[in-house]
């Protein structure tokens, strides 16, 4: 495992190099304009060049954010930030004692969390320039779609970022994800060094966490794109309504110019009806009166699509994607609808489509192609719905082929999918390899018996003759997969993506899903794509 960055040597790496200098005085201005309550306390002339919430990443010369948390106030850490070098502290109320007793220049805010965002902004100077910003949300889908709004960008000629789950990448050069949405002072001091190395776009997942906790705050997105809405989250948000509120804040003038919103579900059209941006809707159903673009003429292509999207205004693009899977086409027309919102002519945006098939990037571990011939697919489904959605998205047409699936459940999760997620792969696979996830602390020979036990009784109750296994270790599962495939059969190995550890019993064992896949494609004679699109920074465990 490679040895992981400390805070500080991950947090210099989302700083720009040049540093510019910001009073706290001109803070104090600028929170007094737009009617904050605020006071310094020691000297307003103290200057800063970073500002950072955690004290274990603070970089000398860093305002210091104290901000009350869940867990903790961030003034119990005020005296280590102090000790790496911080030039004040922002704090509330509850922070002043502790933070004041330090002897730093403090910042004193009504509520911290509301205006870091935009304190953020005039530290890195993201309030003059900052590249221009494409943020997906949605429950499924953010970080396929930011991949293809990242490679049509590049078809465009333009110099790219990309924040995200998997990775995020200033230009070429790679930086480890922190969270899918890193916290507000860190997305700020990204967006100055990618304007620094000259980017001028970038895409980002802005997840629900990121609009609860105001991590976006300062930014303002050129396109905002929304995908769908389905469970996740309720720990957080409570109800279904809350997340979708969450979710909602994407949408507004004051955050984006523009909104693109699947409008497939329920979800979606109230979306589009919240939002106070200017509005797209985008329909994958041809015949939605409704919307301002529509998906028509879908035709199965290789293991992808061929498919036209549609203009209220008359206009017609044809679109290609490689990647596997029907909501591909939706994230495909979601990506492309995003870029033309931005401003691109519909005819330039066909040729760059045309000469690069920018929607056929590799996203790694997401429906990523191992090999066509058998097709063999990598990717990250790890629950019911997904797994289901998966399976029936990649059998084939072809008369006699089969669908081999490798999968197994994680450990110290939600047991009560076990058996569901074996008969999900029961039902739509022709062959069920029952395999590890990642086991972490729990015994994993129980999991695979719970995951094949589900899969028996489906086969039982519906008379299927799906055959089941149960191999392990993983890799030795895919191998198996691979030995018994013909080239008409597809493989797909379900549940870990991008991953390349898995936690067995609390140790951490390298393992990557397409690199087995590609091992034992080359043992069986078989011929797997190029490797070089992995492109997931190893420092990321996922
Ligand atoms: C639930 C959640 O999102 N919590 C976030 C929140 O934590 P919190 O308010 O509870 O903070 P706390 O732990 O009480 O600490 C209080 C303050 O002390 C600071 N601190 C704490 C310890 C220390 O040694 N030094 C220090 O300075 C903390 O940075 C914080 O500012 O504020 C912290 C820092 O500001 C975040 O790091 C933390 O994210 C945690 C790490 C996290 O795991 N978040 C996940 C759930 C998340 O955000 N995920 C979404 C994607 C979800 C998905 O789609 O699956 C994401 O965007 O990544
Ligand atoms: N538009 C979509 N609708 C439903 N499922 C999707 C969609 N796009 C992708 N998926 C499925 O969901 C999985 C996760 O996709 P993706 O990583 O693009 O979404 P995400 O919103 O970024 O989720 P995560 O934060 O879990 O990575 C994929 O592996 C695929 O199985």
């Amino acid at each position: 495992m490679p040895e992981a960055l400390t805070p500080r040597a991950a947090e210099a790496l989302l700083r720009p190099a040049s540093k510019r200098t910001t009073t706290l005085r001109a803070m104090l201005e600028y929170l007094h304009e737009t009617g904050r309550g605020a006071t310094i306390i020691g000297d307003d002339g103290q200057t800063v060049t970073g500002i950072c919430m955690d004290s274990r990443a603070v970089l000398p010369g860093d305002l210091y954010i104290a901000a009350p948390g869940a867990r903790f106030h961030g003034a119990q850490f005020a005296q280590a930030a102090a000790k790496a070098g911080a030039a004040g502290i922002l704090t509330d109320l509850e922070g002043e004692a502790t933070s004041s007793a330090l002897g730093l220049p403090v910042l004193l805010a009504d509520d911290v969390r509301e205006v870091i965002g935009e304190l953020s902004a005039l530290v890195y100077g993201t309030d003059e320039t900052c590249p221009e910003l494409f943020g997906l949300t949605g429950t499924n889908g953010k970080t396929t779609t930011s991949y293809m709004i990242r490679a049509v960008l590049r078809a465009l000629g333009r110099e790219t970022g990309l924040v995200g789950t998997i990775e995020i990448a200033a230009g070429d050069q790679p930086i480890p994800s922190i969270l899918t949405t890193p916290e507000a002072p860190q997305l700020h001091g990204l967006m100055a060094k990618m304007a620094e190395l000259g980017v001028d776009a970038a895409t980002m997942e802005v997840s629900s966490h990121s609009l609860s906790y105001r991590r976006v705050d300062g930014l303002r997105f050129a396109v905002a794109g929304f995908t769908n809405l389905t469970q996740d989250h309720l720990d957080l948000h409570g109800s279904m309504e809350e997340y979708f509120t969450t979710k909602a804040a994407l949408f507004d003038l004051e955050r984006s110019d523009r909104a693109v919103i699947t409008v497939d579900d329920q979800w979606g059209r109230d979306m589009a009806a919240k939002a106070t941006a200017e509005v797209w809707t985008l329909s994958t159903d041809a015949t939605n009166p409704n919307a301002d673009w529509t998906v028509g003429n879908v035709v199965a292509a290789g293991l992808g699509h061929r498919f036209e999207l549609r203009g209220a205004q008359g206009q017609v693009l044809d679109l290609f994607t490689g990647l596997p899977g029907d909501f591909n086409v939706s994230n495909s027309a979601l990506a492309v609808l995003m870029v033309l919102a931005s401003g691109v002519e519909v005819t330039k945006m066909q040729a760059a489509l045309d000469a690069a098939n920018p929607l056929t990037v590799q996203v790694p571990g997401r429906m990523q192609v191992i090999a066509e011939s058998p097709a063999a697919i990598v990717d990250f489904a790890h629950n019911p719905d997904a797994l289901a959605r998966a399976l029936s998205s990649v059998r084939s047409s072809t008369p006699g082929s089969r669908v081999i699936v490798v999968f197994g459940a994680t450990g110290e999760r939600d047991a009560t999918k076990r058996p569901i997620m074996g008969a999900v792969a029961a039902k739509h696979a022709d062959v069920v390899i029952v395999t590890d996830d990642d086991p972490h602390s729990e015994d994993p020979a129980p999991i695979r018996e719970a995951v094949a036990a589900g899969a028996s009784e489906e086969i039982r109750v519906n008379g299927l003759d799906t055959q089941v296994l149960q191999i392990h270790p993983r890799g030795s599962a895919i191998t198996a997969a691979v030995a018994m495939a013909r080239e008409n059969d597809t493989i797909l190995v379900a549940g870990r993506g991008h991953e390349v550890f898995q936690e067995v019993m609390g140790v951490n064992i390298e393992l990557d899903d397409r690199e087995e896949l590609r091992r034992a494609l080359l043992e069986n004679g078989f011929r797997p794509l190029d490797a070089s699109r992995d492109s997931v920074n190893p420092e990321n465990k996922g």
